[in-house]
Order: C-alpha cells, then structure tokens, then sequence
C-alpha cells in the first residue's frame, strides 16, 4: 500500500468528535455545512503522516523545521487577511476585533514563532530569508485574492479553515493521543493549538461566519463554501508540502 492508500484509509477510520456536537456555540446553520462539506479533507489532515509523526514525536527534527519555515511565510501573508477583515467590516466591533487580531498576530505570535524557530537551530535571518514553496505561495495568494476581491464572507470563509482545523487538530490530538504532550519541542505546538484561548479565537471566527451567511442568496453561500472547500484543500497540501519537503524543482 503507498502512503496514499493509507493516509486514505486512516482518514476513512477517523471519526469526528466534538465539533459535529450539536450543541457547541456557532456551529449550526451555514459553518454545519461547512463542516461537512470538509470532512473527508479534514480527515485526511488528522490521518496525514506528518501530524501522525508529530503526535507520537518521531517527525524527523528538520522536516518540521521546513514546516517552521514556510509557516512563518505563509503567517506573513496570512496576517493581511486581519487588515483586509478590518477595511471590508460595517461595524467598530468587528473591524476593532480584526484589528486586535493583526496587532496580536504580527507583533506577539510571529515573535514567539521566531523563538520557537530559534529552539530547532532556525536562525532570525533564515526565516527571514525563506523563499515560500510553491503551496505556500498558491495558498496565500488564493486567499488574499478571494479576499480582496470578495466581501467580509469571502475574507472570513477564506480565512476560517487555517483557525478552526488547527483548533480541532490540537484539541483532538491532546484529547485522542495524550503522549503529544511529553516530547520536549512538540509538546509547545500541541500546547498552543489545544487552548482555550485558541479554541475561543476560532468559535468567534465559526459565530461570525453564521452571521455573515444569515440571509443570504445560494449562488453567494455556494461561493463562500468554494472559497472553505478551497482553503481546506491548501491546509491539506500544506501539511502533505511539508511532509516531503517540497520546494521548487528548479
Ligand atoms: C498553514 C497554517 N495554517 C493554519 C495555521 C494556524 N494559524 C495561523 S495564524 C492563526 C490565527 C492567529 O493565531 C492560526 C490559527 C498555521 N500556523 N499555518
């Protein structure tokens, strides 16, 4: 069997847990479609060898490394989709949360991303100077694209698979495969995507999502599901990228 076949076949013996809970905030109406529209893409992401290898802690040091890299590319882009959710909202609050989101993300989390860099030997000016591979560049690039042509729905369905698969994979993994928390490099990662205040960024994100589709024509809701579908299909490449550290060929 190639590890296709099994990435395949994991995926197909995952089963979803909390978030098809009917009860959890914000996850009725248009994000429940959503959700299932993603299942089998997001249980390929669970099932992907680099999130199996990085739970059980024997993902080879230089492979998340490369993942270190590109993510901290793929962050810089990711941030102006914020700016662009604070330029095409209607009310204060919701441009003053995008806003606290860009401030919070470009000025703390990218810092503690070049700290934890640093503990896998990645020097300031090696992430600096990452050139992204071509998923990074097709992924972000898609993204701002939709975003910036799009409404606030385009910018948040585009936006919202990065927050929400994160939160499900770190959650799932501390609640399914304790063990990710005892290795010394990875346990932080598991620690970051599995907390509540990361869980509540993503909920908000679910929330605003359902309120921005209330209303809406099918010929909009069945764009903005493209535009999850397609940003689901990228975070799946992007872990699949990483895994085999896939740069330019030439
Ligand atoms: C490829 C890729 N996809 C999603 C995330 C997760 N993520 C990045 S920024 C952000 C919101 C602010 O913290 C979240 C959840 C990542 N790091 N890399």
């Amino acid at each position: 069997m190639t590890k296709t076949d099994q990435t395949a076949q994991a995926a197909a013996a995952w089963t979803p847990a909390e978030h098809e809970q009917a009860e959890s905030p914000g996850r009725g109406r248009f994000t429940a479609r959503l959700h299932r529209s993603v299942q089998r893409v997001w249980a390929g992401c669970h099932a992907h060898p680099f999130l199996e290898e990085l739970r059980s802690g024997s993902l080879p040091l230089d492979v998340f490394a490369y993942y270190m890299k590109q993510d901290y590319v793929f962050l810089k882009d990711y941030v102006k989709m914020f700016a662009l959710g604070s330029l095409k909202a209607r009310d204060l609050e919701t441009m003053g949360k995008f806003a606290d989101l860009l401030q919070q993300t470009l000025n703390v989390e990218m810092e503690l991303h070049r700290q934890y860099a640093e503990r896998f030997g990645i020097t300031r000016d090696e992430l600096e100077a990452t050139e992204p591979a071509p998923v990074t560049l097709a992924y972000t690039k898609y993204m701002l694209d939709a975003g910036a042509q799009g409404t606030l729905g385009d910018v948040v369905a585009s936006l919202l698979p990065c927050m929400w698969s994160y939160s499900e994979i770190g959650s799932e993994a501390v609640r399914l495969h304790p063990e990710c928390l005892d290795h010394d490099l990875y346990r932080e990662w598991f620690v970051m995507y599995s907390s509540d205040e990361f869980r509540s960024l993503a909920d908000w994100c679910v929330q605003l999502m359902d309120q921005l589709a209330e209303g809406l024509p099918e010929r909009e809701l069945a764009r903005l599901e493209e535009r999850f579908v397609t940003t689901s299909r990228f975070e799946y490449m992007f872990w699949d990228m990483a895994y085999r550290k896939a740069a330019w060929d030439l």
